[in-house]
């Protein structure tokens, strides 16, 4: 022994270094801890690297509720080390999604994107997200939707025949399973011109693929480094990674490049489909026209750049945009497909549930639909829009279980809201599932009553206390999509057959803990047919 302290085979140089590398590490992640106490907001104490999200690997939805017991409808936690203000007011929701727009037009920045999903319309921030929610937004009118709605009804027929096997076999429905399926037929034939048949094939790649997508993990190696390691990010940039598994999305984009080319193919205009897909193709080609436009004024005016892009509100009249590049329409196409599924086929399954524990509902429901139908021949959009009970049963179902139970948004400049100084680049979130389950605006809150959404009792609550759709100009674009999607599948369903409780049925159902708000084992109930 030479006299120097050897440890654990380590040199003393060494055990100071990695002593000093760990003191760095600590004061890192604990650097921010400070804020809220600084603001004088109240929250639960964060834990070093980890700030409070071990907190909520028993499940967001019931940890947020803990949280407002003790510490008020505002309140802040910490990310890793990334500070949040919490909100769980319908005024305050109003303030940052409507009246200060504005300050927070942008989400969360998601560091991970990788090609081509960082240009799709979730992820976008300011004048890009303006133009891309511009171009798009034609395409989810009312007037589009009557035109979608007969191949969604054409979807809901495999819907139907599912169900009678189920039915003559006996067998107990998993509704999740066989809703998903008719979502993502639904998706691929009215928003892209696709059949898939993915009720008749359920081992189709595009379900396998689209389900692979969806598994979303707080602990996959990807989002412990977006979380506890965000210096690392721009590494992971330069390779090109993305939150999405690359297998994933290079097999949609196959899948939505052939669709793309066989549009482009499809020049007269009678032949055309009306759908996403065809909006954004002819949206590619005023960008085609816009780039040989640029290329002429370029040359004749000497390198100005004369194409006025959207600069107004995102609730203005749709204008002049410069069209879609290949990539944003590819972008586009895949996060509808990944938006949609999971979100609409857990709110059908919810509200088969609902129906089959609450029989007097349903028997209402089924009485409405008989005599709404018997008087009409086709089951299109107006029809689907003129049952309110239909509308009554959904929306307390969003209530009891919005897919999403939060969003969030970045605050882009030093504001004020209620009193309370948010600094520019602070993230609040706006606890959906919170405000949903507040018994002060809804009494008996893990209730089923359609009734809390006749006109009359709407009129009395807030506007923003029923935001399972986000709200403000940011709110989601797929509502109206979703809504007829879910309520034509579930009309055509609940004509003939009925829900009902059985062994396998889990009563209250258990629910996903991280990411979006499912049922845990896909909804089982047993179903009968109609007399
Ligand atoms: C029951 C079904 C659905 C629910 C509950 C739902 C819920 C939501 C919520 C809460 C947001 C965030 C809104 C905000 O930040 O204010 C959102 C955004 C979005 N949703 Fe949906 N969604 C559903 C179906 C769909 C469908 C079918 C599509 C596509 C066809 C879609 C596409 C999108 C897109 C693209 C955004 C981002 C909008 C933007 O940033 O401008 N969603 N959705």
């Amino acid at each position: 022994m030479d006299g120097s302290c050897i440890f654990l085979g380590l040199s003393p140089i060494t055990f100071i270094l990695v002593g000093i590398v760990l003191v760095l590490c600590y004061l890192y992640s604990t650097w921010t801890f400070s804020t809220f106490k600084k603001m004088g907001i109240p929250g639960p104490p964060p834990t070093p690297l980890f700030g409070n999200m071990l907190q909520i690997r028993k499940g967001m939805h019931t940890k947020e509720q803990e949280w407002i017991q003790k510490y008020g409808k505002v309140f802040g936690t910490y990310e890793g080390r990334r500070p949040v203000i919490n909100f769980a007011d319908p005024e305050i929701c109003k303030q940052i999604t409507v009246k200060h727009f504005s300050s927070f037009v942008n989400r969360r920045p998601v560091p991970l994107r990788g090609k081509p999903m960082d240009s799709n319309l979730t992820v976008l921030r300011g004048d890009q997200w303006k133009e891309v929610r511009n171009t798009l937004t034609p395409s989810f009118t009312a007037a589009k939707m009557k035109l979608m709605a007969p191949l969604i009804n054409q979807c809901a027929n495999d819907l139907v025949e599912n169900m009678e096997t189920h039915c003559k076999e006996e067998k107990t429905v998993k509704c999740k399973d066989l809703y998903g399926a008719f979502g993502m037929d639904s998706i691929a034939s009215a928003g892209f011109g696709l059949d898939v048949s993915s009720q008749s094939q359920p081992g189709h790649p595009f379900v396998e693929n689209a389900k692979e997508a969806l598994k979303f993990t707080l602990l996959s190696p990807v989002m412990i480094i977006v979380f506890f390691l965000p210096f690392l990010v721009p590494i992971m940039n330069y390779f090109n990674m993305s939150l999405y598994p690359s297998k994933v999305v290079k097999y949609f984009s196959c899948v939505i490049e052939d669709a793309i080319a066989m549009r482009k193919t499809t020049k007269d205009i009678n032949n055309q489909r009306i759908d996403f897909l065809q909006l954004m193709v002819n949206a590619h080609e005023v960008y085609d026209q816009h780039m040989a436009n640029k290329d002429k004024e370029i040359d004749e005016d000497e390198g100005e750049n004369k194409v006025d892009f959207v600069k107004d509100g995102p609730s203005s009249q749709i204008k002049l945009h410069k069209g879609f590049t290949e990539d944003e329409i590819l972008a586009q196409s895949l996060m509808f497909f990944f938006a949609g599924y999971e979100t609409t086929s857990s709110l059908m399954s919810f509200v088969s549930y609902n129906l089959a524990t609450n029989p007097e509902a349903q028997e209402r429901l089924q009485r409405e639909i008989d005599d709404v139908i018997s008087n009409s021949d086709d089951l299109g959009y107006n029809t689907i829009a003129s049952m309110k009970y239909l509308d009554m049963v959904v929306m307390e179902t969003l209530r009891m279980y919005p897919s999403s139970i939060r969003f969030n948004r970045q605050c882009n400049e030093d504001v004020n809201i209620n009193g309370i100084s948010i600094p520019k680049g602070m993230l609040v979130a706006v606890s959906i599932y919170s405000i949903h389950h507040d018994s002060d605006i809804y009494p008996d809150p893990e209730k089923f009553i359609p009734e809390r959404f006749s006109k009359e009792e709407k009129e009395k609550r807030h506007p923003y206390a029923w935001i399972p759709f986000g709200a403000g100009p940011r709110n989601c674009i797929g509502m109206r999509f979703a809504l007829m999607e879910a309520k034509i599948g579930l009309v055509r369903v609940l004509q003939k057959f009925t829900f009902e409780p059985c062994a396998e049925t889990q009563i209250p159902p258990e629910l996903g803990k991280m990411g979006l708000l499912t049922p845990l084992d896909g909804i089982k109930l047993g179903v009968k047919r109609r007399k």
